[in-house]
């Protein structure tokens, strides 16, 4: 049994990441994502398929300028094709032009593609095995062998499988990594087949390459450490061929802090959610919210019990302390809060309220009854703020609405919509009128501007986001809807809500708590 404890993390996430649908890289992406990877600490990064376009062939050149302190490139691309020398072997020739001291060489280990995809014999895979690997370390690279559909061969025929690997080490790879390559192999296997490869080769690196497609991918990968792997090649976010590869943000974490492995720096550990979120934005995807770990949702708590316990002690709902990966506990208010939950907020307001005061229960009581009619606080804090001055009796309405006028411009020559505003401020009257692109476009400009003359600071005020939902859709045209609009005035940003059968209705409570909230905000001075 291996009983060091060092992991090498080889991180695939331009090159399998590349290979993820809905992902395309730009070479200045692929060079920040390089960079950040590097000062994370991990040991190699495979960063392309130089083989395969003309945009990894200039992404080596233009690399290889990059000062790297922890990782090491790698170029990545297969065996020599069927039947030719490697010297006429275009695809390893471009491997030798990326100039990288180490590459990636994937070949067959599954005697059916063999038969199948290669379409010849199962001699000449093994020389093309050979072959490739002695020419590479001929030239003094460093070689990983990815041994491709490792555990389907190793079910499918054992003697050959393993024979793959024994040429690929005669051949001097520095490493023999397993892989999972359909993803369909389940952790007991992965733990005895790799138990069994670490000690047919002793003192040979032993690496794991599992794909997501039955949602063990990370299992998978721990498993073959147990067993004795000590190379783990994954992906940041788990991007990847088809469902994907094993997330390296998740697999670190559980392989560091819970199985006491040495993946990366200890201090690094906390640049986790910071690297996961940075990753997603350059490959242009949605961070995934419920990612363990890094996940927005990772350390939020929503139901009332869960709520007053973390307040109690916060290992009570969270397998470890959020800030040690970076990540943020957040609190939410819905319908499933307690009082614990929203008493914070009203003593930000009041300080004398206590969770047994009457107003307590009240405020929840109103936020539940809001909630059952499709109100949804949970991202519209700002609306639960004025809730809580209304209720504590700390509101003074700003201005009172006479009324309010919304046209649609047909034909919309310059703009689609018309809206007329006619609002009163100690009792001085005003009436603006506003054209925008869309109903609520040219309410919010008519509202701004007749407030304004007498509240000029709602001139910063401008609305950053919209959101509409429609609540029960089965009601057809009667159908209610949830209003979100985010506001901001250059140095906060808030959100706000309004629900109605109307959604110009609904964008107008919206509307009018968003500018209330800034009111308020700049009286009481926060
Ligand atoms: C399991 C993995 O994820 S491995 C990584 C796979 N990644 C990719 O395929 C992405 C990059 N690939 C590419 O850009 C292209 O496929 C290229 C440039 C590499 C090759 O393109 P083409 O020459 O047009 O071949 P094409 O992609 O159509 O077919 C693949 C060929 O590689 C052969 N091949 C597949 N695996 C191997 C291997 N391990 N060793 C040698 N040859 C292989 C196939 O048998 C097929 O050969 P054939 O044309 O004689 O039938
Ligand atoms: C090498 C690789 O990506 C695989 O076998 O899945």
């Amino acid at each position: 049994m291996v009983d060091n404890k060092e992991i090498i993390i080889y991180d695939s996430t331009l090159r399998d990441g590349a290979q993820a649908g809905g992902i395309s890289y730009t070479l200045e992406d692929k060079l920040k994502i390089v960079d950040r990877l590097d000062k994370f600490g991990v040991k190699f990064i495979e960063a392309g398929n130089p083989g395969s376009n003309v945009k990894d062939q200039e992404f080596f050149a233009r690399v290889k300028k990059m000062k790297l302190k922890n990782a090491k490139l790698i170029a990545f691309g297969s065996t020599r094709r069927v039947g030719i020398s490697v010297k006429d072997d275009p695809n390893i020739q471009s491997l030798i032009a990326a100039d990288t001291e180490a590459v990636a060489i994937f070949g067959k280990s599954w005697d059916f593609h063999v038969k199948e995809v290669l379409k010849t014999t199962e001699d000449e895979n093994l020389q093309m095995i050979y072959d490739t690997i002695k020419y590479l370390k001929s030239l003094g690279k460093y070689v990983v062998f990815d041994a491709e559909h490792f555990f389907d061969g190793y079910k499918n025929n054992k003697k050959y499988a393993l024979e793959t690997l024994k040429v690929a080490n005669e051949a001097g790879a520095d490493s023999l990594d397993l892989c999972d390559t359909n993803g369909g192999t389940f952790p007991m296997d992965i733990y005895n087949i790799t138990k069994e490869v670490v000690e047919m080769f002793p003192g040979t690196l032993i690496g794991i390459h599992c794909h997501n497609d039955t949602g063990m991918a990370v299992a998978n990968s721990i498993m073959a450490v147990l067993a004795g792997a000590r190379q783990v090649q994954g992906t940041i976010n788990g991007y990847g061929e088809r469902c994907g590869n094993a997330d390296l943000i998740t697999l670190i974490p559980n392989l560091q802090l819970k199985l006491g492995f040495k993946c990366v720096p200890d201090e690094n550990i906390k640049h986790l959610t910071s690297l996961s979120r940075y990753v997603a934005e350059i490959a242009n995807m949605i961070p995934n919210e419920r990612a363990p770990y890094v996940g927005a949702y990772a350390f939020t708590h929503k139901a009332g019990m869960h709520i007053d316990a973390v307040k109690k002690n916060p290992a009570s709902f969270e397998h470890i302390d959020p800030e040690i990966v970076g990540n943020t506990r957040r609190i939410v208010l819905s319908e499933v809060a307690g009082r614990s939950t929203v008493l914070d907020k009203i003593r930000e307001i009041d300080p004398t309220v206590t969770k047994d005061s009457p107003i307590t229960k009240e405020i929840i009581d109103e936020l539940k009854r809001l909630e059952n009619e499709g109100y949804q606080f949970e991202s519209a804090e700002a609306s639960f703020e004025m809730l809580i001055r209304k209720k504590l009796g700390l509101y003074q309405p700003f201005f009172t609405l006479k009324e309010f006028k919304v046209l649609i411009n047909e034909p919309a020559v310059e703009y689609s919509s018309s809206a007329i505003v006619k609002i009163a401020v100690d009792g001085v009257t005003a009436i603006t009128a506003a054209e925008g692109d869309g109903p609520v476009h040219a309410l919010d400009s008519a509202l701004r501007k007749a407030l304004e003359k007498f509240y000029p600071e709602l001139k910063e005020v401008h609305l950053v986001d919209y959101k509409v939902r429609v609540l029960n859709a089965e009601t057809a045209t009667a159908a209610k809807v949830r209003v979100l609009i985010e506001s901001t005035d250059g140095k906060d940003t808030w959100t706000t809500v309004g629900v109605s059968t109307d959604i110009v209705n609904a964008s107008w409570i919206a509307l009018v708590d968003s500018l209330e909230y800034k009111l308020c905000k700049e009286k009481v001075g926060k």
